[in-house]
């Protein structure tokens, strides 16, 4: 059997995609609500729904009221009504609507919520499921009055409607979400609905898959050639190992021990570069050196570009077994570059939105010891040499406060757009929106970035600390996000939603209390189910290993939750989990593509450039690490707000806005999150 899903651009389709498939065993073949365009395609569409058995309309933003919101969702009700369909949220009201229902909103709207589901009637929908189980609910609008055509089945215990069914027609809806990681009883309903739809059978096969995404690596075959020599010294301390040479890109495990810190050591005119523009397009060079235009797309360029160099070096040192990286990318893609607007200029020449070096040659560090490594043939030299400045090192000078201009961002802004969020929360356009600003910081030409780094990294140490210098663009992070990590069978996301703030008088058990309140739990389980949909898309084993758990970090503590996926016999590879999971939901909120989109109304079309972006590494032997660009400085060489004497950086800051949050309170986040970099300066 096979069942047709209608996607109306929500972030937890492809949750809902996996426990239809799991509960019922059909085959789902997913579209969007926008996919035919009537009266023009109606055989098209009509051919479509002759192949599947039954149809499940998923959840969405907006309104029912709105056929932009729903496109042809009411005119399936209304057409096939021989046909099983089960609504979901968006869904389900529309089915309501349709059948003469009044819909309303929500004084206080439910994101992320669980609710007690209470049964009446019998339905063969809940057959063999106990009434007063819990459910996840996302949804502003509810349905307020009910017509004879339709039949109540469920309540909350607020005394909203929570499912029907029609009265004749095999359709039937729930307002909740059964396919959220807290909500129970999913499978059991959708199992039913499965049973529902044999008995129906018209034992039909659709033929195509849908919005299945291709992949961007069919086959890695690697036609470079790659030597691997190494060089073992003792432990050297990160930053003087950095300045050995006028050119590195350090990804640094500032605060977690044990963790490898790489240094990348481009070499002038030689090491590879990409670099990618929204608005310039592709262009391919050397470090330092000449880059020439390329007409084709940035991913599938990349991909391909590694797909030829994936490199195992057998390694006998069981240390360096360890380590991550074996040469390969190291880089940056902003948060335009997956989210692409019409924004206004900060710079004079086109942003850079990804850059990625190949770099060849690296110095790896844990705890113990200090790796000198080269993957290019026959580099014994430049081993040699490196290892003998490594072991005549003098240790890093301790750094200081920088002095600079800071200004912060206007609060009376702030306050327009975050009430703005509050409407769009409660009119049903978004369940949770990550409003974001960021403040310029103005410093003397004669002080290095490297000393500002230098001085970032030691007032606030965090496991993906990092400083990445490509001349016309420089990040320097201490971001404590993980976005996406992958090798050939794994992946693992590690969402950070929930922040409270760490001095004297804060513990951990204190945190805790602080954290696990609805509000928190709430916005960590919408980003938690959007990540799951992220990789359900392209992964049929996604699991949820830690969900909602305090962690401590250098100034604040916070909620982490940790999802991970098998890659095990998958066509797709880390590269298009990352293509397709851009840019990080915990930057957005949900739904991520009208969240997007209202941010860039609500953050007054500003680009969020490098903030919000990830940085990290894909190695040669396929793995990866990215991290979220946050608690961040970046700089723009040709940046409108630095001066002959002053060089601007930037630093953006917010957090989840949900129905539940303070506007002072979401300020002092912001401000909280802002002080963990701008400490940094006097
Ligand atoms: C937006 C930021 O952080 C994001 C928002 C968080 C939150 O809302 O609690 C926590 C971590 C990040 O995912 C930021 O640091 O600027
Ligand atoms: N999750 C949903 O489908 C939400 C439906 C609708 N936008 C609401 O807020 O009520």
């Amino acid at each position: 059997m096979s069942i047709l899903l209608v996607d109306s651009y929500d972030s937890f389709t492809y949750n809902l995609r996996e426990l239809i498939e799991r509960a019922t065993g059909c085959a789902v073949f997913t579209v969007h609500n926008d996919s035919y365009q009537l009266p023009a395609e109606q055989d098209n569409l009509d051919r479509l729904i002759s192949s599947v058995d039954a149809i499940v309309v998923g959840p969405g933003p907006g309104n029912p009221e709105q056929s932009h919101d729903v496109g042809i969702i009411p005119h399936l009700y209304s057409k096939y009504t021989e046909i099983p369909i089960l609504g979901i949220c968006l869904g389900f009201q529309s089915l309501c609507l349709v059948n003469g229902c009044k819909i309303r909103l929500l004084h206080e709207p439910v994101h992320g919520q669980v609710s007690k589901i209470s049964l009446q009637g019998e339905s063969s929908l809940f057959a063999g499921i106990e009434s007063g189980f819990d459910s996840v609910r996302y949804h502003s609008i509810y349905v307020s009055e009910i017509t004879d055509n339709i039949v109540p089945l469920a309540y909350s215990e607020d005394g909203c409607l929570m499912a029907a069914q029609h009265v004749t027609y095999p359709h039937f809806g729930v307002q909740y979400h059964p396919e959220s990681i807290c909500s129970n009883m999913g499978a059991e309903m959708l199992s039913n609905f499965g049973e529902l739809v044999q008995k129906t059978g018209q034992k039909r096969v659709a033929d195509k898959h849908l919005l299945n995404v291709q992949p961007l690596i069919l086959q890695f075959s690697s036609s470079k050639e790659f030597d691997f020599q190494f060089e073992k010294v003792s432990r050297k301390e990160t930053l003087s190992v950095c300045e050995i040479g006028d050119d590195f890109l350090l990804l640094n495990s500032a605060s977690v021990p044990g963790k490898w810190t790489i240094i990348g050591f481009p070499e002038p005119n030689t090491s590879q570069l990409i670099t990618h523009s929204q608005s310039s397009g592709l262009s391919v060079g050397v470090w330092k050196g000449a880059s020439e235009a390329v007409n084709q797309d940035l991913w599938p360029y990349v991909s391909r570009f590694m797909a030829e160099r994936k490199f195992q070096p057998r390694i006998d040192d069981p240390e360096l077994k360890d380590c991550p990286f074996m040469g390969g990318f190291i880089g940056f893609i902003s948060y335009e570059e997956s989210a692409p607007q019409d924004v206004e200029p900060i710079t004079s020449s086109p942003i850079p939105d990804t850059k990625l070096c190949f770099t060849e040659r690296f110095v790896a560090t844990n705890e113990n010891h200090t790796f000198v490594v080269s993957i290019r043939p026959n580099d014994d030299l430049w081993i040699a040499d490196t290892t003998a400045k490594l072991n005549t090192l003098n240790p890093s000078v301790s750094a200081s406060n920088i002095p600079a201009k800071i200004e912060m961002p206007d609060k009376q802004q702030y306050v327009e757009s975050f009430n703005k969020c509050q409407e769009y929360l409660h009119s049903g356009d978004s369940y949770e929106l990550c409003l974001t600003t960021q403040c310029k910081i103005h410093i003397d030409n004669t002080i290095s970035p490297w000393e500002v780094y230098k001085s970032l990294v030691s007032n606030n140490p965090s496991p993906y600390s990092c400083y990445l210098d490509f001349g016309d663009a420089k990040l320097l992070s201490s971001s404590p996000e993980r976005f996406l990590s992958w090798d050939d069978e794994h992946c693992q996301m590690r969402p950070i939603k929930g922040t409270v703030k760490k001095d004297s008088t804060m513990t951990y058990e204190k945190a805790c209390k602080l954290l696990k309140i609805p509000k928190e739990l709430g916005e960590n389980l919408m980003i938690v189910d959007l990540i799951r949909h992220d990789l359900y898309q392209m992964l049929n084993k996604v699991e949820v290993t830690k969900l909602m758990s305090v962690e401590e970090y250098h100034t604040v503590y916070q909620l982490v939750s940790v999802i991970e996926g098998d890659l095990h016999g998958s066509n797709y590879s880390g590269i298009d989990l990352l293509k397709h999971s851009l840019p990080p939901g915990s930057m957005t909120g949900a739904p991520k593509k009208r969240s997007v989109e209202l941010l860039h109304e609500l953050e007054h079309q500003k680009p969020r450039g490098l903030y919000s972006g990830v940085c990290g590494f894909w190695s040669v032997n396929n793995r990866a690490d990215w991290s979220v660009v946050i608690r961040s400085l970046f700089n723009y060489e040709d940046d409108l707000c630095s001066t002959a004497s002053s060089r601007c950086f930037r630093c953006g800051a917010g957090g989840a806005i949900t129905v539940l949050s303070t506007c002072e309170g979401e300020w002092d986040e912001l401000v909280l999150k802002l002080n963990s970099v701008l400490k940094v300066f006097k």
